[in-house]
């Protein structure tokens, strides 16, 4: 996921309201970690408008790493996020 520091803990709490079972959290990748010629999924909990993810792709890219795909477990489809996203969008629950 894409997160400010010490905010996955409410990403967890809000999928479990949703009845996803969190087994377990973990942190993939710090911008230390991207370097060219590596890929890459985003993973975050919600695509509303699209920015968080398109600034995500746009500064991997910038890095040299290859976005694969971006997958959000919302998605708010009447905000057309999807279209500011630069890579292949994946959603596994739409409202
Ligand atoms: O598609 P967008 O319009 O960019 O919205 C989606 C983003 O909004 C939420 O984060 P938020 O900014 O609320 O902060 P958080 O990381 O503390 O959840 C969510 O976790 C996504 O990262
Ligand atoms: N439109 C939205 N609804 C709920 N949570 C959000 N977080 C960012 N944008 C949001």
């Amino acid at each position: 996921m894409i997160k400010e520091r010490g905010s996955l803990a409410a990403s967890c709490q809000l999928l479990t309201t949703l009845g996803v079972d969190v087994v377990e959290c973990f942190a993939v990748m710090e911008l230390k970690d991207c370097k060219a010629s590596k890929k890459a999924l985003i993973v975050d909990d919600l695509i509303a408008t699209g920015g968080s993810l398109a600034a995500s792709c746009q500064l991997l890219t910038t890095l040299g790493v290859d976005v694969v795909e971006c997958f959000a477990v919302m998605e708010l489809k009447d905000l057309n996020g999807r279209q500011k996203v630069p890579s292949k969008v994946v959603s596994l629950l739409e409202f």
